[in-house]
């Protein structure tokens, strides 16, 4: 799979490199199963058409550019952990345009000639609720007609889980409430976030969303081998893993997955003060 980070300076240079596509659209943070199905039908259509299957994200999140920084998102994954997901799935090619004032101020028109028609797509496809263009006044209604008739679209139903439509919003929210039993029923896997152990510490890669403060039974995934475990997630956001580890994990700065399993305890006090030698030594899985 391709990755593209498309630009105003170098869009005419993937315009004219671009192929015929079916494409996917949308933001796609964390990847749940709405989004699953949006791709797979993408991946059908593309493979009876006998052409590639390309994907258009954006990055930063519309409402973190919109508000000028002062809404903070949450990210559920990395574009780095999205881009694995989607040559899994058997993306072609991932473009991600750069969101800024600019590109947001697009007609629905506009978007539609400049990064689906010039770009080769045939085929578009996108949930029931994928909106584009200034003020996200597209939508799959009108995605025919602003192409000019050219575009073919299939528009994907609601996919819901207990009644509620999944969405990146409602899988942040299950998170902020340590609900993180929940997530495979949404995501269509157990919620995972990549850290780094420096031998002291787990912190916390960029563009991962740790859970509500709590005790946390986890899987700890070092590449060759993985564990089960229990850590602590605390009030001032720090991840403290705790020494009931059966493997040893000696090297530092390697890079390590965290599944979360269930959380065990809301109240992380009792927790922090059994094991208050972790906050004053340096240690090393036993
Ligand atoms: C060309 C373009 C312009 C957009 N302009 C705006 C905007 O002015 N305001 C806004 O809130 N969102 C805007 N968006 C974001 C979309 O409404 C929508 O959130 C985004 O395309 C992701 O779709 P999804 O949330 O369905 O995945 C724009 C998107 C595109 C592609
Ligand atoms: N539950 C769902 N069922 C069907 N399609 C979905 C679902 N959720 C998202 N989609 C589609 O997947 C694409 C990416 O959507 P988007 O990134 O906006 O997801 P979201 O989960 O709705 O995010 P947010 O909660 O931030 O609005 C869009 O085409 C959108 O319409």
């Amino acid at each position: 799979m391709e990755t593209i980070y498309l630009n105003p300076g170098n869009l005419p240079y993937w315009q004219h490199k671009a192929k015929q596509s079916v494409m996917a659209l949308g933001f796609f943070d964390g990847i749940h199963k709405g989004h699953i199905e949006v791709i797979q039908t993408a991946l059908q259509i593309a493979k009876e058409k006998n052409l590639p299957l390309t994907v258009m994200s954006f990055f930063p999140h519309p409402k973190t550019v919109l508000s000028n920084g002062k809404t903070k998102v949450d990210y559920l994954m990395p574009l780095s952990d999205k881009e694995k997901l989607f040559c899994e799935f058997g993306v072609d090619t991932f473009y991600i345009v750069e969101f800024d004032r600019k590109f947001s101020s697009l007609s629905p028109e506009m978007f539609a000639a400049k990064y689906l028609i010039n770009f080769g797509v045939v085929h578009a496809v996108a949930g029931f609720d994928y909106t584009y263009g200034f003020r996200g006044a597209g939508n799959m209604e009108r995605l025919k007609s602003d192409s000019g008739g050219i575009l073919e679209v299939t528009k994907v139903n609601k996919v819901e889980c207990c009644g509620e439509k999944i969405s990146s919003t409602c899988i942040r929210e299950k998170l902020s409430n340590g609900h993180v039993e929940d997530l495979p029923a949404f995501l269509g896997r157990p919620y995972r976030i990549s850290c780094t152990w420096d031998g002291g510490a787990l912190k916390v890669k960029p563009y991962n969303t740790l859970p509500a403060p709590g005790r946390y039974a986890v899987t700890l995934d070092e590449g060759y081998q993985s564990q089960e475990m229990e850590v602590i997630v605390t009030g001032e956001k720090e991840l403290i893993p705790l020494p009931i580890i059966s493997d040893k994990v000696t090297k530092s700065d390697a890079d390590v997955f965290i599944t979360w399993n269930q959380r065990i305890l809301e109240d992380v006090k009792d927790s922090i003060n059994e094991n208050k030698w972790i906050h004053s030594s340096k240690f090393s899985f036993v």
